[in-house]
C-alpha cells in the first residue's frame, strides 16, 4: 500500500528530473535561469522593531497557552528544551553537508524520480516560478537505504542510521506538539482520537526533507526557497545557525527566524490551519540565501494517516463559527496544492456566510 504523499505525487508527476540542478559550486555569478527580481511590496524590515518570533521552553509549566498565543499570533514559533539530543542535531548536519557537498553528477544518481518521495532534487514548487531556485534537497520517506546505496554504494551505513533515528525521534516529539497544540485549542484526546495511527500500520506518517543552500556570489538576485505555506499539519525544522529563514507577518512584513542553538522551529501547516478553523494560521515563509555560508535546514513535514478526513473541529464550530473548509485527506490537499499552489486553501473552502 502506498502512503499519502506517494499516491498524491503518483497523479501529479512533476518532470522535474527533466531540470538538470545548477553545479552551484562551478558558476562566478547568478546565471539568468537563477535571478529573481526582488519585490518591493513590503516595507523594509525594521531590526529595533520589538516583533519577533516566539520562544517557547517545552519544559516550561504555562507551555500550553503560550503555545496557544504563538499558534494564533504568528503560526510558528522556536522550541527549545524539546529533548531532542544535541549530538543527534550536530551529526544530522554533518551527515546532510556530507550528501551535498558530493560533485553534482554523484547526486544525479539518486535523483527523485517524477512521481518518486525519496530521492536528490528541486523543490516541487519550482514549477509555479519562472525561475529556478537558489537550493537543492534530498527527500526520505521512511527508508533512504535504496536511494543512498546509489549515491554511495559501500557507506551509506551511518548516513542511514542518522536519518533513521532521527525520524524516530523527530516523529515522537511532533506527536507530541501535536497534542499540545490541539489541546490549546480546547480539544481532547477524543476529539483527535482519528489521528492515531491504525493499529498496525507501518506506513510513514511524515516525510524528511533535507534543504540544502550554496553559498551565493550575488544573494540579492537569488532566492533560496520561493514564499510558501506547508502541506502538512505541521512542520518541525531543524535550522543549524545560518540565517535566511524569515516568516510573513500582516503587520511587519517579512520577519526574519534567528537561528537558536539546538532549537528547533514549530511550523502550522495548511491542514492545521482547516482543522483550527481557520484560529492558526499556516504562515507564509521563505528563504534567503547569503554570501559566505553554505545553509542547511532539515524539514520533518508531518501528516494524518491516509484514509483520514482533516475538516474543521466540531468542537470550534457554532452558528456565529460556520466551518470554513471541506474535509479533505493529506493525499487531496496535496493534490489541490499540485494545482492551485497559494490558492490550495482557498480551493476547498465552503462558500460560508457569518451570523451576527
Ligand atoms: C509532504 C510534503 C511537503 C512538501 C510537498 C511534500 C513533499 C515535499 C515537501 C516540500 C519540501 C520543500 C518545500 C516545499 C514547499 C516543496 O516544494 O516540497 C514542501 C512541500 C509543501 O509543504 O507543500
Ligand atoms: O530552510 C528553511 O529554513 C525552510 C525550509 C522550508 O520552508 C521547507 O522545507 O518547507
Ligand atoms: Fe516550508
Amino acid at each position: 500500500m502506498m502512503n499519502s504523499v506517494s499516491e498524491s505525487f503518483k497523479s501529479n508527476p512533476i518532470q522535474l528530473n527533466r531540470i538538470i540542478p545548477l553545479d552551484f559550486n562551478a558558476v562566478p555569478e547568478v546565471p539568468d535561469s537563477h535571478t529573481w527580481i526582488q519585490s518591493t511590496d513590503d516595507p523594509p524590515f525594521d531590526p529595533f522593531a520589538a516583533e519577533s518570533v516566539p520562544v517557547i521552553d517545552l519544559t516550561q509549566p504555562d507551555a500550553v497557552l503560550l503555545t496557544r498565543h504563538a499558534c494564533e499570533q504568528w503560526g510558528v514559533f522556536q522550541l527549545t528544551n524539546h529533548g531532542i539530543p544535541i549530538d543527534l542535531l550536530t551529526e544530522l548536519e554533518f551527515q546532510t553537508r556530507h550528501l551535498f557537498s558530493l560533485p553534482l553528477d554523484q547526486k544525479l544518481r539518486a535523483i527523485r524520480s517524477p512521481e518518486g518521495c525519496t530521492g536528490y532534487g528541486l523543490p516541487r514548487i519550482s514549477t509555479f516560478f519562472p525561475k529556478l531556485m537558489w537550493s537543492e534537497g534530498f527527500s526520505i520517506m521512511g527508508s533512504p537505504v535504496e536511494h543512498c546505496s546509489q549515491l554511495w554504494p559501500h557507506d551509506h551505513a551511518k548516513f542511514c542510521e542518522v536519518m533513521e533515528e532521527y525520524q524516530r525521534e523527530i516523529k515522537d516529539l511532533t506527536e507530541r506538539i501535536l497534542g499540545l497544540m490541539l489541546r490549546s485549542m480546547g480539544l481532547t484526546r477524543e476529539d483527535v482520537e482519528w489521528l492515531k495511527p491504525r493499529e498496525g500500520s507501518k506506513l510513514p506518517q511524515g516525510l524528511l526533507h533535507l534543504n540544502s543552500y550554496p553559498v551565493c556570489p550575488d544573494p540579492s538576485r537569488a532566492m533560496g526557497l520561493a514564499p510558501h505555506t506547508d502541506s502538512s499539519l505541521l512542520t518541525l525544522l531543524y535550522q543549524s545557525s545560518t540565517t535566511g529563514l524569515q516568516v510573513h507577518s500582516e503587520n511587519v512584513g517579512w520577519v526574519p527566524v534567528h537561528p537558536i542553538p539546538g532549537a528547533l522551529v514549530v511550523n502550522i501547516g495548511d491542514l492545521m490551519h482547516i482543522l483550527s478553523n481557520s484560529r492558526f494560521k499556516s504562515p507564509t515563509h521563505q528563504v534567503l540565501v547569503n554570501k559566505t555560508r553554505h545553509r542547511i535546514s532539515i524539514a520533518y513535514f508531518y501528516g494524518p494517516p491516509g484514509d483520514v478526513k482533516i475538516s474543521p473541529s466540531m468542537t470550534l464550530i457554532d452558528h456565529k463559527h460556520p466551518a470554513l473548509y471541506r474535509p479533505v485527506t493529506w493525499k487531496e490537499y496535496l493534490d489541490a496544492k499540485a494545482m492551485h499552489f497559494n490558492k490550495a486553501l482557498a480551493s476547498i473552502r465552503n462558500d460560508v456566510h457569518i451570523a451576527h
